[in-house]
């Protein structure tokens, strides 16, 4: 078929093979996060992929480009994005993007904003009233501040802490009256929502690629984040896996749960000697990957580790 548009032919070149909508014609595929947030999606690139296969194609067919072979059998497909993914060879990666409509509060979007490789827009609280929603967590949610981790927290908090905690969240929560009675009074919007806090709830749309979805991935969805956005990183991974299936477990296989072994350490592992390192949290990470790996000659004993730590 030919449109002549502007004086312009534009052929519209008929489907050698039937597609489908990965959305399975949803417009929306929404996980609830938290007590008022969520994150939902939107729509996806490639949004039809060919019957059969997944939007995974996608990659493909960007990185057979160069010898114009197009996509082949799905094995095939398969085995190329584990190879791509493996080698690092992440630009066929970015022929897939996912827009996201996505609410939390503004202190986890503080930190989601640093991946700068996404396109934002964010709820205007000088063209809009702020929600009378915020962050409160549950009792239960209320970690004790980490001894080894300066910036993370892990263990409950004692009830009768964190319910003085929760009370703090309640007078924080009561300037929303002030606010809008500020409001009414004709303080501008853009001067008024400065006195709420970071707790309150914000919204915006959020359009990344594949490839750079797996690095916000690769932080967020790790155990050192900030359980909040760790939440919101795992709903988002649930929502695209169905979607991307081969490119998400290379992903899985390959960075999230993989081990880098950096150079002193495959030393230590080829001579059997302890890591030639004298500092303290580089041997500490070695001692973890070893544990992990099983390599239980190369952990150093306690006394070894006090010498150790005494010679520094
Ligand atoms: O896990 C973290 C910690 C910090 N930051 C960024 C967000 C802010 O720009 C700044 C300080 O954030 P907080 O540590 O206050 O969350 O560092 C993150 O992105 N992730």
């Amino acid at each position: 078929m030919e449109a002549i548009t502007d004086g312009i032919t534009v052929i519209e070149t008929p489907n050698e093979t039937e597609y489908y909508d990965v959305m399975k014609g949803s417009h929306r595929w929404e996980v609830k996060v938290h007590d008022h947030g969520n994150v939902a999606l939107v729509d996806t690139m490639p949004r039809l992929a060919p019957v059969g296969q997944t939007a995974d194609f996608a990659i493909c067919q960007a990185a057979r480009v160069s010898y114009g072979a197009g996509t082949k059998k799905v094995t095939e497909d398969t085995g190329l994005i584990r190879y791509l993914y493996r080698h690092q060879h992440t630009s066929p990666f970015e022929m897939i993007e996912f827009k996201f409509h996505c609410v939390m509060p503004i202190f986890i979007a503080r930190q989601w904003i640093r991946h700068r490789t996404a396109n934002v827009n964010e709820y205007s609280a000088r063209y809009s009233v702020m929600p009378d929603k915020f962050y409160h967590p549950s009792v239960e949610d209320v970690r004790k501040q980490s001894t080894s981790n300066r910036q993370g927290g892990e263990d409950q908090m004692d009830t009768k802490t964190a319910q003085e905690f929760l009370d703090y969240l309640d007078q924080a929560e009561e300037c929303y009256k002030t606010y809008n009675n500020l409001l009414d009074k004709g303080v501008s919007r853009e001067l008024a929502r400065i006195g709420l806090p970071v707790s309150v709830y914000t919204e915006w749309y959020w359009k990344i690629d594949l490839h750079n979805l797996f690095h916000f991935l690769r932080l967020r969805m790790d155990s050192h984040s900030q359980k909040e956005i760790r939440d919101y990183a795992n709903a988002i991974f649930a929502l695209i896996r169905p979607i991307v299936p081969v490119a998400c477990e290379a992903f899985m296989d390959y960075a999230f749960e993989s081990v880098k072994l950096t150079r002193l350490e495959i030393e230590a592992i080829r001579t059997g000697k302890p890591i030639q390192s004298t500092n303290k949290r580089e041997t500490e990470e070695w001692i973890q990957k070893a544990t992990l790996l099983n390599l239980t000659d190369h952990i150093p004993s306690k006394d070894q580790q006090q010498q150790e730590e005494k010679k520094q």
